[in-house]
This record gives C-alpha cells, structure tokens and sequence, in this order.
C-alpha cells in the first residue's frame, strides 16, 4: 500500500502507563487518509498521551502496536526508526503555537523546511529560493502572508496558530495532529483556525486528528468523533451520534460544561 493511501495511524491495543496510572488502556483506533477526525473526553483522559503516542513522542506499553501511513512506529514497548520519516509526514499544532518568538513569521514557516537543508543555511538564513516561494504560497494559503516579516512574539494567537499551520504545510505534511490547537483563541480565531483545518482536509486531502475540549467545536467541524475516558475509547462514531445520553455517558452529568459557545 503506498503512504498516500494508507491510513494516516493505525492504533493496535495500545496502552501506557504511568507509575500506577494507565493514561491509555487497551485503545484501538484508525484514522484513514483524509479523514478529519475529532479527538474528545474530560480532562486526564488521554488525548494528549494518544496524539504523542502516534508520533512516536511517548514510548506505549509492550503489547499494542501503532502504524503511521503503513509503517510501524511502535511495537514491542519499542519507537522503530521509520518514526523519523512518520514525523516528516505528520505536522504537530499545539496549543501555544510552538513558534520562536524572536523570529519573523516568515523564518519560523522556514523552520518548517530545515529537515530537508544543511543546517548552516538555516542558521545563516540562506535559504534556497523554491523554498522562499513554498513558505510564502503556505503563508498565504492560511491567510497570513501580510504578515511574514513580523516577530512571531507581536501575533494575535489567531495568527500564530495560522502561522504554525503554514510550517506544516511548508514540512511537507500528509497529515495535522493538532493537540488542543484552540485552546488559547478567543472564539472569532478559534473558528478561523478550525475552518482552516477543514478547507485543508476537504481541498488538499490532509488527514486531521484533532483533540478538543469543546464538544460543540467536534460536533461542527469534525463528522467522525472519538471519545476517551480513562484512557478507553467509550465511543467511536459519527459526531451526529453525540447526543445528551452518549455526552453524560462521556463528561458525566456536567456535561453542558464542555460546550464552549452556548448550546443551541
Ligand atoms: N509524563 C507523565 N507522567 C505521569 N503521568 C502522566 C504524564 N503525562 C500524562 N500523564 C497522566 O496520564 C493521564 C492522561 O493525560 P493526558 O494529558 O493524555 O490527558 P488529556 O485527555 O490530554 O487531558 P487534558 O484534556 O487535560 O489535556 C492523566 O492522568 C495524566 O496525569
């Protein structure tokens, strides 16, 4: 199967434990190539550790397996070397942007293409033309070449999460995990953010998992939901599947607290 039709991860009973704490326990999930998938669940569910996980950033207990478009990243309680090549493939957005804040926008989207050059260039900022053009055309793919040469460190969040999306692109990413990528956005830039990882999944084919803590955000961007609780999959569906009973189930009876704008 080639990478570009093989599932974006493959997630194969997998657990990991901390101390005493199983923070995942026996999950098995796959997300397949353009799918945009929403990753929900209280807080200490396991979201983070599951996204961390497929990237190859925490090591998973014996046991389980995990697969990043066809190849094996974890096995054996062990992270293969094709996870070098996994993480190419895979753009991480985080909350808090993860942008060097002393450098222009435009040099942290460059960022996005040291893997691929000799390291002197990079910290010389001599960068090849075609790349100058690739991060200029990512940049205004998101929606914020105006402003390229700006310090990442005076951006709106709006602006910088954009800005780390546009690195991913730059990277050369078949896919986004983005851990909470609204966490910190007011709701005008947070629904931009989230129409952006739309249009790149529904245009540009990207495959998207995403974790967040508003469930009215799942439910209206994201058709396929996943639902942790204690570090188990307690639902696995369509987001139109989320109804009060399946959301107390998931949250508890508080469950309106994990709504973020007011509930229709
Ligand atoms: N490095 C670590 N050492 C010890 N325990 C950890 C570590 N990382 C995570 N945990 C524990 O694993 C569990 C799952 O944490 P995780 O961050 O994956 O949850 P989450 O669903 O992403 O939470 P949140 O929504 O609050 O970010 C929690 O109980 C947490 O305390």
């Amino acid at each position: 199967m080639s990478s570009s039709t093989a599932a974006v991860a493959s997630v194969r009973d997998v657990s990991k434990t901390y101390g005493a704490r199983k923070a995942l326990d026996g999950v098995s999930v796959e997300v397949g190539a353009g799918e945009m998938v929403a990753l929900i669940g209280p807080s200490g569910s396991g979201k983070s550790t599951l996204l961390r996980s497929i990237t190859g950033l925490h090591p998973i207990d014996s046991g389980g397996t995990i697969t990043v478009f066809g190849e094996v990243v974890q096995q054996n309680g062990r992270v293969t070397g094709a996870v070098r090549r996994a993480r190419g493939r895979l753009g991480m957005i985080f909350q808090q942007f993860n942008l060097v804040g002393r450098l222009s926008l435009f040099s942290n989207v460059m960022l996005g293409a040291l893997g691929r050059l000799p390291s002197w260039r990079g910290l010389f900022g001599v960068w090849p033309g075609a790349d100058k053009d690739k991060a200029m055309a990512a940049l205004h793919r998101v929606g914020v070449s105006e402003y390229a040469a700006q310090r990442a460190n005076t951006l709106s969040g709006g602006q910088q999460q954009r800005g780390a999306i546009a690195r991913a692109l730059v990277q050369g990413a078949k896919a986004i995990l983005a851990d909470e990528p609204v966490a910190s956005l007011d709701p005008v830039s947070a629904r931009k953010v989230m129409e952006l990882l739309v249009e790149l999944n529904k245009r540009d084919g990207l495959g998207v998992i995403v974790t967040l803590h508003q469930v009215d955000y799942a439910i209206r961007y994201c058709d396929r939901v996943v639902a942790l609780q204690k570090g188990k999959v307690v639902y696995d569906g369509p987001s139109t599947g989320l109804d009060t009973k399946r959301l107390i189930e998931i949250y508890g009876p508080e469950y309106e607290d994990a709504f973020w704008e007011a509930k229709a």
